[in-house]
């Protein structure tokens, strides 16, 4: 209902129905006036913290700063979380990091692992072109910055905390997923009492500080005090704030200023001066920081590849470098949890061990030895999630829809795809808040943790595990992206 008033049914009475879900979380501790309280309170504190994004109803909220903001969509509370399995998560980050950025280095496999996808699905195979492109003309830059974000389910029949995917670009909510937890530590301090619930289990976050640290440090290795970051974003972006947070910190913290651009906006000003460094207009660039470019409609003509692969020639260190974005692939996640694949990266066997626990059922469509699981997606789909080589959120297939697809793809179109054991977390009760109007639901959430990685040629300058972030939807919704409109923000309550 409306913030003070309880207008709309409460879900989690609908949803009771038989279902013997383990009822777990404060929500069904809270009275009407206390519950009033913390939402007036949370509300108040996001939009004075900024933890606000665009509304999507107001039509110039993602072009004009400071218009048509509204709160980020929120869990009122923190989400309880098994405590072993966050600093499992948290202690895997630097192992991913150390992964992803070996496997980049890796010609062969990229290529072996990706020839049939290429072809399958042509946005891998506009990758892949200017990754042959850029390495028949040799690398110029081998600076690399890594900003990654390894999202996670904890698996409730097993307990096993499973990686749900890598993302290495544009990973969102640095900044927000910071502002969340802070939040949620000023409500749990100062209704905790009430709520029953303590402050010391809701982790403190530095994961905006530390995006932050990772561009100021690419920026300083680069080595031109001049030259700025160029953030490439869309026209309109209503998630800007998550990424202004990241230039203020930047710019407070290092003193480097971001100038942000769409890719007409580089086709239109970019060129490459005698010694392929990147020029703005007259501003020299030394870090390139996308928050587009991940999906094929971020690449409205040719003209947008043609920036890319400007962007990709040139000395500015890229983030993430058209390697970094191609082990970010979910066909790579797929390969790497074949048998024996992990020991050609990795030599601590204590390390290769606790990577691949982490990971989910992983199998491609194409290839030898998969009929049987095939059969299985197709007689069990809900045990499936089908994924295409897509970023972004609201790609993946689920459902019935899994076996239909199995069965209508033709040949040159698998591996296009790949296939994974679907992850059914623990149910939550939860107070969501959107627009300013809280609601209960039952929800699953979703753990990402952020990683911050650079090198420097043969140099390890920065390999942290960089804060963390909670997504949380309503149990019931297959798809949980924020920024698509279908999750909130959430922190854990360490159990
Ligand atoms: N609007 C763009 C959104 C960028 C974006 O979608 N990033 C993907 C990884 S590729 C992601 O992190 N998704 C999880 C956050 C969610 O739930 O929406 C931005 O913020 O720059
Ligand atoms: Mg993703």
């Amino acid at each position: 209902g409306v913030a003070g008033v309880s207008t709309e049914p409460t879900m989690g009475d609908d949803l009771a129905s038989g279902e013997d879900q383990k009822k777990t979380g404060p929500v069904e501790e809270l009275s009407n006036e206390l519950r009033e309280e913390v939402v007036r309170e949370a509300l108040v504190w996001a939009t004075l913290h900024g933890a606000v994004v665009g509304d999507k109803n107001h039509e110039r909220s993602g072009s004009s700063p400071g218009v048509g903001i509204v709160h980020v969509p929120l869990a009122l509370l923190p989400t309880p979380f098994s405590r072993a399995a966050f600093t499992q998560a948290l202690d895997l980050a630097t192992h991913y990091n150390t992964l992803v950025d070996r496997v980049s280095q890796d010609t062969q496999f990229l290529h072996e692992a990706l020839a049939q996808t290429r072809k399958a699905d042509s946005f891998t195979g506009r990758l892949m072109d200017i990754y042959d492109q850029v390495n028949a003309e040799g690398i110029t830059q081998d600076i690399q910055l890594g900003l990654h974000r390894s999202d996670y389910m904890l698996d409730m029949a097993t307990g096993a905390l499973l990686q749900v995917e890598m993302n290495t670009i544009s990973s969102s909510f640095a900044g927000l997923g910071d502002l969340t937890s802070k939040l949620h530590r000023y409500l749990v301090g100062r209704f905790g009492q009430e709520l029953g619930l303590s402050v010391e289990n809701v982790p403190d976050n530095s994961a905006a500080d530390n995006f932050a640290e990772g561009l100021g440090k690419a920026w300083l290795e680069y080595g031109d005090p001049n030259a700025a970051v160029l953030m490439i974003v869309y026209g309109k972006e209503t998630n800007m704030y998550d990424q202004h947070w990241l230039s203020f910190k930047l710019y407070e913290s290092f003193g480097a200023k971001v100038i942000r651009r769409t890719f007409a906006e580089v086709t239109a000003e970019a060129k490459l001066d005698d010694k392929r460094r990147l020029v703005i207009g007259e501003q020299p660039i030394a870090v390139v920081y996308y928050r587009s470019g991940y999906s094929p409609d971020d690449y409205l003509s040719d003209s947008d590849w043609d920036a890319r692969l400007l962007m990709e020639r040139s000395t500015a260190v890229k983030c993430p470098s058209i390697s970094y974005h191609l082990v970010g692939a979910k066909k790579i996640q797929q390969e790497l949890a074949k048998p024996g694949v992990l020991e050609r990266f990795l030599q601590d066997k204590e390390v290769v061990a606790k990577l691949r626990e982490s990971f989910a059922g992983l199998w491609s469509l194409e290839g030898d030895g998969n009929d049987q699981i095939l059969e299985e997606a197709v007689a069990k789909p809900e045990g499936f999630v089908l994924k295409p080589q897509r970023e972004g959120g609201g790609n993946n297939i689920y459902g019935k829809d899994v076996a239909t697809t199995i069965k209508k793809l033709k040949q040159e179109e698998l591996a296009g795809y790949i296939l994974m054991q679907r992850i059914f977390p623990a149910v939550n009760d939860s107070y969501l808040i959107r627009d300013g109007v809280w609601r209960t639901a039952k929800i699953i959430s979703e753990l990402g943790i952020f990683g911050t990685y650079l090198r420097n040629g043969k140099k390890e300058v920065l390999n942290k595990q960089a804060g963390h972030l909670v997504r949380s939807k309503v149990a019931d919704s297959d798809e949980g992206g924020v920024a698509a409109g279908y999750g909130v923000l959430d922190s854990p309550y360490l159990v």
